[in-house]
Formats: structure tokens, C-alpha cells, sequence
């Protein structure tokens, strides 16, 4: 078996990656340098599973991921799930302190968490994006007056230095990832399922298939709307359930939300991250 995931070595992808082969016997990593790229590869059969991330605790939901799921990975399930704690370190090369810092470079989402930090404490840094925290550490060494934003790990694998540790806004910070695949898991009796779905503009369409969930007393874990990118205004929404799609009481929602959507897919079921 063959796994992508956000590289290169380092990145918090790396970490939820290695949760999740602990109990694999035999598998082959490869690193990718986008999530655009490891969708595409696992798409064409270059790879059987990927990782990437989906939410993040602090930042919300992983928008290239949610879309790309939503709108352009036809074939591909969801079927695992892992959850790791967010540390964030301030990294640069040796001779580098916080008065001398003329760029921060990392992935979006990592600025975004550690954007108070920045503010107070860097104001005079320039922001620039990494598509990975790893590869920002990377670039950080290669341009010497920038400091990056990534793990403890990465600045151990990189030879660089820790400035700061902890960096991120809040304290408790989660980022959950998501397995994906073309087949979604088996059932466990202790499971998730991810859907996407659309209404028709007209009053309570929402609420309807809201009901639904709440008629058959399924708990809602998450809830997000998307534009639909078809008309300015509209909107498709994601929603994770607890239950697995096969179980009986899921199928009997699944097939009242046909009557009450315009478009459904369902994104796959897979077991909760313990
Ligand atoms: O860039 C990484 O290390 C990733 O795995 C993506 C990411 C970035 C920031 C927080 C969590 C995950």
C-alpha cells in the first residue's frame, strides 16, 4: 500500500500520518508538496490512500480540501480520521533573534493561529505563505533573515533553531485530518459520516433536512456551507453525522434527505478518532 501526505518531512501531516500507520505492517510513504497535488495523485491511482487536513480548532475548516472534495474528487471516500494537538514553534538559523526577523513564512493556517504572536511580538515581519510547515522551515534556512512557523521536529530534521515554542494564539489548538480513499471503512459501531448537499432557495429547505437528522435523533457533528460555485448566493453544506452509513437508522435519513435535497453525495463512513 502506497500513502501520500503533506510533506516534506516535518509537517503536522507527517504526524497524523504516523498515527495513523502505527498498526500498518507494510506501507509505502510518498511526500507531496500540495494539497491540490495529493488529491490528483490519489484520483489517478499514483497513491491508494492519502492524508490531509480538514479543521482546525482555532482557524475553522481547511477550505481547498472541503471544495476540492466537494467539487472535484468525484470518485474518492473518506475513511479515517485523526486528531493531534497544534504546537506551534517560531524557527529560524542560528544567528537569527526576534529583533532581526525580516520575513515569517509558513502555511496559511499556521499564520492565521499564531497571528497575535506576530503582531506583538514581530510587527515589523513580512508574512509569507509555504504550502506546508515543513517547506517553510526549508525556505527559512535557504533566506536566512526569515523565521518560520512549523514543529518542534521539523527544526530538529532542518538543523535550525527554536525561538519561541508555543507560539500559537490559543493554547489548545486542534487540527483534525482526514483519510482518504476510493473505498470508506467498514462499520465499528462507533462511527462518522461526512455528507455534502444542497437546498433549494425557498423558505425552510434548511431546516427540513435538519429535522430530518433530528427526527431520527442523529447527532450533528459539524456543519459548514461552501459556495456552490455556480450562482453568487448559493451554497451547498457539509455536515458530519455520527452513525455509519450502513447502519439501519442512517439508511432510513439517507433516503429522506433524497426528497429533500437537490444534490447529495455521500463523502463516506469511517471510525471515530479515539
Ligand atoms: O503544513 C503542515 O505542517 C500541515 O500539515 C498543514 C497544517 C498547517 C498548520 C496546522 C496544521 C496543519
Amino acid at each position: 500500500m502506497r500513502i501520500c501526505y503533506l510533506g516534506p518531512q516535518g509537517t503536522f501531516s507527517e504526524k497524523a500520518l504516523l498515527i495513523y500507520t502505527k498498526d500498518i505492517k507494510k506501507c509505502d510513504i510518498e511526500e507531496v508538496s500540495s494539497i491540490p497535488d495529493i488529491i490528483s495523485r490519489l484520483s489517478s491511482n499514483a497513491c491508494d490512500e492519502a492524508i490531509v487536513p480538514i479543521e482546525n480548532s482555532i482557524e475553522g475548516s481547511v477550505n481547498v480540501t472541503l471544495d476540492m472534495l466537494i467539487n472535484d474528487a468525484e470518485d474518492l471516500m473518506i475513511k479515517g480520521e485523526i486528531i493531534i494537538p497544534i504546537s506551534h514553534c517560531l524557527i529560524a538559523c542560528d544567528f537569527i533573534d526576534l529583533s532581526n526577523i525580516r520575513y515569517i513564512i509558513s502555511h496559511p493556517q499556521a499564520l492565521a493561529q499564531c497571528r497575535q504572536f506576530i503582531k506583538e511580538n514581530i510587527p515589523q515581519a513580512r508574512l509569507i505563505t509555504a504550502e506546508s510547515t515543513a517547506k517553510a522551515v526549508l525556505e527559512a534556512k535557504y533566506k536566512g533573515t526569515a523565521a518560520a512557523i512549523g514543529n518542534e521536529r521539523s527544526a530538529e530534521i532542518y538543523g535550525m533553531k527554536i525561538l519561541t515554542r508555543d507560539i500559537q494564539d490559543v493554547k489548545e489548538n486542534y487540527t483534525r485530518f482526514i483519510v482518504l480513499s476510493h473505498k470508506d471503512s467498514e462499520i465499528t459501531g462507533n462511527d462518522k459520516t461526512s455528507l455534502v448537499f444542497s437546498v433549494s432557495n425557498t423558505p425552510g429547505s434548511l431546516y427540513k433536512v435538519l429535522g430530518v437528522f433530528a427526527d431520527e435523533n442523529i447527532n450533528m457533528t459539524k456543519i459548514e456551507s461552501r459556495p456552490s460555485r455556480r450562482k453568487f448566493g448559493e451554497y451547498v453544506f457539509w455536515v458530519d453525522i455520527e452513525g455509519h452509513r450502513c447502519d439501519n437508522h442512517i439508511v432510513t435519513v439517507l433516503n429522506k434527505l433524497n426528497g429533500k435535497t437537490d444534490f447529495l453525495k455521500i463523502l463516506g463512513s469511517y471510525p471515530k478518532f479515539k
